[in-house]
């Protein structure tokens, strides 16, 4: 293993024993393997898409990290500590987000759960001072601070969730669906904080999400897990490749015509003087073209990039093709 890496997992597995009922006084014992042999590595400050499918084993890896989980099988160490034996330790070193829960006292003013937290953790009060300041300021939580953590639109809940993460300054934020059910605006707000909090404090990130523009905008790596299993770990653009993506051509003719025909193209769909052609993302357009420019009266054009989302999709479907076959 690296020696910068701060989260480091080598074949990390976890087996959940499920007991069924199947019928009157009859259960059926199951193992579902969550997690299936998961190796990898996050340097200090790096910022990482975690993602996949429902059921996939997301969550069930962030538990691992954080310690409320121990790992069936393999080792995994986050910044040196073994989570599952040293879970109070690493509290001291890590923040949590989970965005489909708070851990906000819900009937208490969203300022009460933080001093709350400033005795939990321990937090030196210049430190305490100096982070929620910092907070209140960049999640523009100052209106918010007496208010009662249940009359919070989600939006404000989770940037209050937020800070509460970071209030002890972590040094690995994991954030599981920071953005869920947030609106335009709120998201805008959420990853602007995450931006600058990985820029200026280096904090390493770990985000698992469905919405990909989360990715998009803030990870440069992404990890896809299906089945427990990694399918994928690098850069954004690379998924592409990986889920053999194709672009679309959208070519304008003077008039209504039979689908195009030229190599290496499909035409996949015609609407009047309008016809759309996909090709492999990874082949350049400029042939292509050319192609139809010399042998159809083409009047417009332009080309469209894959949807990263579409990308998933199909190397889902693929994943899941070879497991059948
Ligand atoms: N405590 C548990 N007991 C039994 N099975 C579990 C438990 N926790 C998770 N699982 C199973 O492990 C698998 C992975 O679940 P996990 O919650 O990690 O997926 P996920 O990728 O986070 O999914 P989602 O996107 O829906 O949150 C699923 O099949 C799930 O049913």
């Amino acid at each position: 293993m690296t020696e910068q890496a701060f989260i480091e997992l080598d074949r990390v597995e976890k087996v959940f024993d499920v007991r069924k009922k199947t019928g009157f006084m009859k259960r059926e014992r199951r193992q579902v393997r969550a997690v299936d042999s998961i190796s990898f590595a996050v340097a200090r400050g790096e910022m990482v898409g975690y993602i996949g499918p429902n059921g996939a084993g997301k969550s069930t890896t962030i538990k691992m990290l954080t310690g409320i989980l121990t790992p069936s099988g393999g080792r995994l160490r986050v910044a040196g500590i073994d989570p599952s034996r040293e879970r109070t330790r690493l509290a001291h070193r890590i923040g949590v987000v989970f965005g489909q829960r708070t851990t906000l006292w819900w009937d208490l003013p969203l300022i009460d759960s933080y001093k709350l937290m400033h005795r939990m953790y321990r937090i030196p009060d210049v430190r305490y001072a100096e982070n929620l300041d910092r907070c209140v300021e960049l999640l523009e939580l100052g209106a918010l601070l007496d208010v009662p953590v249940r009359q919070l639109s989600l939006g404000q809940r989770m940037r209050g969730d937020i800070a509460a993460a970071l209030l002890h300054d972590p040094e690995v934020l994991y954030l599981d669906e920071p953005t869920i059910g947030l609106d335009v605006i709120s998201k805008a707000k959420v990853r602007e904080f995450l931006r600058e909090l990985n820029a200026e404090r280096g904090t390493t990130v770990l985000l698992t999400t469905h919405d990909l523009q989360d990715i998009e905008q803030l990870c440069s790596r992404v990890m896809v897990i299906d089945h427990g299993r990694l399918m994928y770990d690098g850069p954004l653009t690379g998924l592409h490749e990986a889920g053999e993506s194709e672009r679309t051509l959208v070519v304008d003719l003077e008039r209504e015509l039979p689908p195009i025909e030229v190599p290496d193209a499909r035409t996949v769909k015609v609407e009047g003087p309008r016809q759309w052609l996909t090709f492999p993302a990874s082949a350049s357009a400029a042939p292509l073209v050319a192609r139809i420019a010399a042998e159809y009266p083409m009047v417009d054009l332009s080309v469209r990039e894959p949807d990263i989302e579409a990308v998933i999709a199909k190397m889902y479907a693929e994943q899941a093709e070879k497991a059948l076959s």
